[in-house]
């Protein structure tokens, strides 16, 4: 399968985004939903150890009060922010540690250490299964937090009974949020292919897997907003095989079929990673030239057509094909661009074929 390249994601495009990236965007919404309920749930349980009047209790109340729900509120903030969602992330790696280190630093040295032990455990589980990290950050932030938990229990010197099941519980708690993790991740993994297949071929062209028509349309609007924002150029090149209905008519409609194929892989293959290469039907194509002016673009066709000229298509022998060429015009749309290079198209295919003309 071949696909057609871009650079620039203006869309949540699952052909160009990797599947951490796709996750992390999909999964934001729940990110803030989970951030946000669990410092609620964090502030209620401040204020139930702050009437239990527990020792410690300002500084208690300090961290279950105020920074981990305050880190919570942050995760939530960011998440309404795109560019600060790798920032996002990468507290949320960090939150579960620090709850479970301020629970240990208090509580470990005291009696009371079994009462708040559940906490860890429920961290532990609270990042595998319910945080909406994937299956790597999850596993970089609880294998952090149970080492954590285990060297200092192991340092503190936990009677023997207790540390025998505090051991049990962390263990527990590691590998149910480990299995969850896995499960979750597996589901995950087949929706991101699953959306990657129905963008592609909702995206693109059946037989040659360049762009179609609606993909390029999209990308137009992409390319013509970073235009503005940049003021660089957009070229548009419409090239169209020169008789091309003589293939099928003398070799058959299956070896015209492999000609627009060859055809298709040689344009993709002869430009750059940041153009586009889509087929608006037969054997008319079009590449967008994102930061190319008209000039530049008749250079790129005038390779092209070398390339098209050289190359020896399986059964049917050298084709040429005519180009078109047209500048983006400010404020203009996708069709009125279309229009001028097919204009231009047409004068290549009444001046005799296998030219170039700029309009
Ligand atoms: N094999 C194949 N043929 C197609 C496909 N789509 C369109 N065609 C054929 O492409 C041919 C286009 O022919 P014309 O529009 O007359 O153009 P041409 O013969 O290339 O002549 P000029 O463009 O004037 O040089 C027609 O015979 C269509 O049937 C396709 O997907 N596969």
């Amino acid at each position: 399968m071949i696909i057609p390249s871009s650079d620039k994601l203006c869309l949540l495009d699952p052909h160009q985004v990797d599947f951490q990236q796709w996750h992390l965007q999909s999964k934001t919404p729940h990110i803030r939903y989970i951030a946000f309920v669990t410092a609620l749930l964090y502030l209620l349980y401040a204020l139930l150890e702050n009437g239990l009047g527990l020792r410690h209790s300002e500084q208690r109340l300090l961290v279950h009060g105020l920074l981990v729900p305050g880190s919570l509120l942050i995760i939530g903030a960011l998440s309404y922010y795109p560019r600060l969602h790798r920032m996002m992330r990468a507290l949320l790696v960090i939150a579960p540690i620090g709850a479970i280190f301020a629970n240990l630093w208090f509580n470990i040295a005291t009696a009371r250490f079994p009462f708040f032990a559940p906490e860890i455990y429920l961290a532990i589980i609270w990042t595998f299964a319910i945080s909406g990290l994937t299956l790597r950050y999850a596993a970089i932030s609880a294998t952090a937090s149970a080492i954590l938990v285990l060297a200092m229990t192991y340092l503190e010197g936990v009677s023997s009974y207790f540390l025998e099941l505090h051991l049990l519980w962390i263990l527990s708690a590691f590998l149910f949020g480990l299995v969850n993790a896995l499960v979750l991740e597996r589901a995950n993994a087949t929706l991101y292919l699953q959306q990657r297949t129905l963008a592609h071929s909702a995206s693109s062209d059946g037989l040659t897997s360049l762009w179609n028509r609606t993909k390029i349309a999209q990308l137009f609007d992409c390319e013509t907003a970073l235009s503005h924002r940049e003021k660089c150029p957009i070229s548009l090149i419409m090239l169209d095989i020169d008789h091309f209905k003589l293939v099928n008519d003398t070799h058959g409609h299956a070896v015209g079929d492999s000609v627009l194929i060859n055809f298709a892989n040689l344009l993709l293959h002869n430009v750059r990673l940041q153009d586009h290469v889509g087929r608006l039907g037969g054997e008319e194509f079009v590449i967008l030239l994102p930061n190319t002016d008209s000039s530049q673009a008749a250079t790129v066709a005038a390779l092209l057509q070398e390339k098209i000229n050289r190359f020896d298509f399986v059964g049917v022998g050298h084709k040429t094909a005519s180009f078109g060429i047209t500048q983006y015009r400010e404020g203009e749309t996708l069709s009125a661009m279309l229009n001028r290079a097919d204009q231009a198209l047409y004068r290549a295919k009444a001046n005799g074929r296998n030219r170039i003309e700029v309009l």
